[in-house]
């Protein structure tokens, strides 16, 4: 199929949500979910039952899921015409960005990876990423390219951050795996520049996450099935 035509069968169809969220739900998409209540859990043991979660996903429905919704982010990073993205390599059952980052690399678009910061704790740098990049695993078993300062792009440069994250809720809340490194990095960001776009399993969807004084809501969340967003 080609991306026009799937666009245009795929334009999301705007439902009101609660404030100024607006939640869209893809064509042919399930619209009833079943949401994970997690009022009154704590965040780690949140964190554990949606890590769990989308390990059982089987590899095969991974790799479905990660094509149909790397086309809506790919839609949504076309619109933005955004020149530099920042994604991450898929760990822990995370929702896949191989596909994502192939069409990137086909369409001549910057991508950038996360390098945990080898002396400032908690924070990550950004470095270039192409075929021909070094890899190394951090300290987590996550591939990331070998730190080069040459290669490192201030985030403000960035125009898209693809952000991993275990759980969200509909109002945009994200909840990571608990080092803080993207809510030091979205506290950089101003006016939406770069913009955050979070993308994750719709398992990983909980009723309403407890929110921290340092959380960041992200104004879009792209999922197999919707598109949470706050900027239209
Ligand atoms: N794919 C991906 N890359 C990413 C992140 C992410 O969430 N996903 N990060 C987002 O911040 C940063 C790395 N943060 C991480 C924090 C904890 C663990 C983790 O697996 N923790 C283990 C305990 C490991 C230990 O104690 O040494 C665990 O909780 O089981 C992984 C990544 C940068 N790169
Ligand atoms: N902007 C910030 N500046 C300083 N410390 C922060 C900031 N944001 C978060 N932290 C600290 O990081 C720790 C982990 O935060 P939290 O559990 O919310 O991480 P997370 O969102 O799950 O992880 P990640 O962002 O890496 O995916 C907290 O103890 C918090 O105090």
């Amino acid at each position: 199929m080609t991306l026009t035509r799937f666009m245009t069968e795929h334009m999301p169809h705007a439902v009101p949500a609660k404030g100024n969220i607006s939640i869209s739900t893809f064509a042919n998409s399930a619209s009833q979910i079943q949401l994970f209540d997690s009022n009154n859990m704590s965040r780690q043991a949140i964190r554990r039952h949606i890590r769990q979660e989308r390990n059982s996903i089987t590899q095969d429905e991974q790799q479905q899921l990660a094509l149909i919704a790397s086309r809506h982010l790919l839609a949504e990073i076309q619109r933005l015409n955004a020149k530099r993205v920042a994604l991450y390599l898929t760990h822990d059952g995370e929702l896949a960005t191989n596909k994502i980052i192939d069409a990137l690399w086909q369409q001549g678009v910057e991508t950038y990876l996360p390098v945990v910061h080898p002396f400032s704790p908690g924070n990550l740098l950004f470095l270039k990423y192409d075929k021909q990049t070094e890899m190394v695993e951090n300290q987590y078993g996550i591939g990331e390219p070998k730190l080069d300062a040459s290669k490192v792009m201030p985030v403000n440069h960035l125009d898209v951050i693809v952000t991993p994250l275990v759980a969200f809720d509909a109002s945009g809340n994200r909840m990571g795996m608990g080092g803080g490194y993207y809510d030091r990095t979205l506290a950089q960001v101003v006016e939406n520049q770069p913009l955050a776009v979070g993308f994750a399993h719709d398992c990983q969807q909980v009723s309403k996450l407890p929110v921290e004084y340092w959380d960041i809501p992200l104004p879009l969340i792209i999922t197999p099935t919707r598109r949470f967003s706050s900027i239209g």
